[in-house]
């Protein structure tokens, strides 16, 4: 059986927006219009399709993406939803990129809100083509001009509108199609009728205003365009629309659109614009990736007869059919049975089954195609970010790129069933979330969980008590700070024991040396005329990174290191793996004590929206917690503050800042880097810790 879906019928796209913008309620009408679902699912009612998880239906939010298939006329288009929440943003990241357009859903009457801006951002980053949906017409307040003019400052795009609407708040009745010049007028509550008309003799001029806008800016990237408005021919809507998707693909250009999904308005042309101006899978550029072995630059072409290309870019741990591999198919083709290559791990496996994934059920194929995103069952060791693809023709795609965990907590199992269950359930969960983490703090034999906010832990700690029946004790949420070193040290290490029998021989001597932020842990061997043997290279690199994990000056982890070994020696009969591992944890620390440890902090990027009242008291608390503002813009009577600020000095803002405003401040943090902490930070610190004693 070959491909069923010629290329060009493909759309691969994203819904993305600021938290309750109402991507779950538009994506949901979409499934309903596409024909999909036979019932409207409200996010309200907890029956929305796409937030299957207990936890989104009871949150009414969106938390894991889900990736569903559906078709409008005669195109496929793949959706993956993504969370709004800034917790969550790697979800969004690893959506966008394996996406190849993405609709921006905004509130219309909100605007542009701060986590539109940051994933508008990403989206950026990974050039991905956009258009922007106005959703929400129909509430109070509404005002689709002045949401298309925060668009195009706040977020600097060549937004330009497409459509505009008929009426607004509860008299938004219909659209005006500047492309086709006519307008849609909604019959009845469910949007499944409506009529094709003139435009409305009201809305004539206001009309004739923006198509001109709309013909003038697609004239300044379309020659052909620009030479018939200038000469007065009559512009076709085939031209027109030609134009607009060659400016979105081209990423200089983001079609406007508006509707109120609720109320089901401006859903069905959102599906037509969809298909319109949103690139097909071959109209993004090849992908691109290493030859493992050589690291040669190697493109694949959107072609099923070209060697299997595809990136995992989600795993999910499903109650039925166990673990779930999404795949991105760039190249080739993939049928059930056959054995791929993870290139990344360097390992062989088989693809049990193929699934597309519809929001609430799936449907077993055989075989996948180039641009297609189908999951995979029986991937044991892939993992998110691992390339899989034909044996003999190795390439590791670029991976996506995840942050570090900024916040911990202590979790203790209730009952000794619990602790039974709490490893794998622990490490299922790791495995789904890249962003999630977990370790035993060695000194104390805690159990320590580690995500990107209060709200992803929390998330966490639910599942497991639902999907993995584990109660647990949960601890205070802290800092997961980290520690490295300043400058390069010498260090010893030696683990001998020679009395009598066999004897324990481990001797090394270790040098080390600070590495650019990120960068993690590095061993390097330097000595030469063996004499440690290249055996026990392992041992002592595993015993570094023990020691390291553990960490120096307050029990935090080490990271950004480069450990050398310059010398040592080595026992014919005495010397073994173990004592070679200890060995590289005490020169560790010798050398690590030497050198200088400091102490890193994640710095949070901060937005607070305060009314301009209350804007000189939460200026005064935002400094006392050692934040530092970098802007200030007046938005109504708002104030819009950005700036940075220690993750430490944080928590429990939401209540503070509620009571400093009587609730009317509003703000989102994300994580943005770690820094080097102050001595008086590291200072109480250590006293917190009942270290008594500063650096
Ligand atoms: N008045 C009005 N309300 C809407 C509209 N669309 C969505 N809503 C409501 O807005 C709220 C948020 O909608 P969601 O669809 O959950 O928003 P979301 O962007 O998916 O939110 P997250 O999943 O939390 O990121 C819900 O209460 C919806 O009923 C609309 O067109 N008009």
């Amino acid at each position: 059986m070959g491909r069923e879906v010629p290329f060009e019928k493909i759309r691969n796209i994203g819904i993305m927006a600021h938290i309750d913008a109402g991507k779950t309620t538009t994506t949901e009408r979409i499934l309903f219009y596409s024909g999909r679902v036979f019932r409207i699912g409200e996010v309200d009612d907890g029956a929305a399709t796409m937030d299957w998880m207990v936890q989104e239906q009871e949150r009414g939010i969106t938390i894991m993406s889900a990736a569903t298939t559906c078709q409008w006329r005669d195109f496929i288009i793949n959706i993956i939803d993504t969370p709004g929440h800034v917790d969550f943003t790697a979800e969004v990241e690893r959506s966008l990129r394996v996406l190849d357009g993405a609709v921006a859903v905004f509130d219309a009457v909100a605007g542009v809100e701060p986590q539109s801006e940051t994933v508008w951002r990403q989206a950026d980053t990974y050039h991905i083509p956009r258009m922007a949906y106005l959703n929400k017409m129909d509430r109070v307040g509404a005002d689709f001009h002045r949401a298309v003019a925060m668009i195009r400052k706040r977020l600097q795009a060549n937004a330009v509108p497409v459509q505009l609407p008929i009426g607004s708040e509860d008299s938004f009745r219909g659209i005006i199609d500047l492309v086709k010049d006519t307008a849609i007028i909604y019959q009845d509550e469910l949007g499944m009728d409506f009529i094709e008309v003139p435009v409305p003799e009201e809305f004539v001029s206001e009309k004739r205003l923006y198509r001109e806008h709309l013909l003038e800016s697609l004239a300044e990237f379309d020659d052909q365009l620009l030479t018939d408005y200038l000469e007065g021919e009559k512009i076709t809507d085939c031209q027109i629309m030609a134009a607009i998707r060659k400016g979105t693909l081209a990423c200089r250009f983001i079609p406007v659109l508006c509707g109120t999904s609720f109320h089901n308005k401006g859903v069905q042309p959102l599906l037509d614009a969809i298909t319109n101006y949103m690139p097909s899978p071959l109209e993004v550029p090849p992908v691109e990736g290493k030859d493992p072995e050589t690291d040669d630059l190697i493109y694949r072409k959107v072609d099923d007869h070209e060697p299997l290309a595809a990136l995992a870019f989600k795993v999910q741990t499903d109650s039925y059919v166990g673990k779930l591999v999404f795949l991105r198919i760039y190249s080739g083709s993939l049928k059930t049975g056959d054995i791929v290559y993870n290139a990344t791990k360097g390992k062989k496996e088989r693809i049990g089954r193929l699934l597309k994934m519809h929001a609430n059920h799936r449907q077993d194929i055989q075989e996948a195609f180039a641009g297609e995103i189908v999951a995979a069952v029986g991937l044991k060791e892939t993992a998110t970010g691992d390339s899989l693809c034909a044996e003999g023709h190795p390439i590791i795609l670029e991976s996506i790129s995840f942050p570090e965990p900024v916040i911990t907590v202590a979790i203790e199992p209730k009952t000794k069933a619990d602790q039974d269950r709490i490893g794998t359930a622990l490490h299922r969960l790791a495995e789904e979330d890249p962003t999630f983490r977990t370790f035993t703090n060695h000194e104390t034999g805690q159990t320590l969980i580690a995500g990107m906010g209060e709200l992803h832990l929390e998330i966490i700690i639910d599942r497991l008590l639902r999907e993995f029946h584990v109660e647990a004790n949960v601890g205070k949420p802290q800092v997961a700070y980290k520690e490295t070193i300043s400058r390069n040290a010498r260090g010893e290490g030696k683990y001998i024991k020679q009395t009598g029998g066999h004897g324990q021989y481990g001797h090394v001597l270790l040098e080390v040396e600070p590495l650019p932020t990120g960068k993690g842990f590095e061993f390097e061997d330097r000595t030469t005329g063996g004499i440690i043997p290249k055996e026990f290279m392992p041992a002592i690199s595993n015993g570094i990174q023990e020691a390291m994990d553990s960490g120096i000056l307050a029990g935090y982890p080490m990271v950004d290191m480069r450990a050398i070994l310059v010398g040592g020696s080595y026992h014919e009969v005495d010397s073994s793996e173990l004592a070679y591992k200890i060995a590289g944890a005490l020169a560790l620390r010798d050398a690590v004590e030497k050198g200088k440890v400091v102490l890193l902090e994640p710095i949070m990027k901060i937005e607070i929206t305060v009314p301009e009242e209350y804007m000189g008291d939460v200026i005064g608390d935002f400094g006392s917690r050692r934040g530092r503002i970098e802007t200030t813009e007046l938005q109504g009577n708002y104030q819009v503050v950005k700036g940075k600020g220690p993750l430490a000095e944080m928590f429990g803002y939401a209540t503070d800042l509620r009571s400093l405003t009587q609730g009317r401040g509003n703000y989102v943090m994300q994580y943005n880097h770690y820094e080097r902490a102050s001595a008086e930070v590291v200072e109480q610190l250590l006293k917190a810790k009942g270290y008594g004693f500063a650096i």
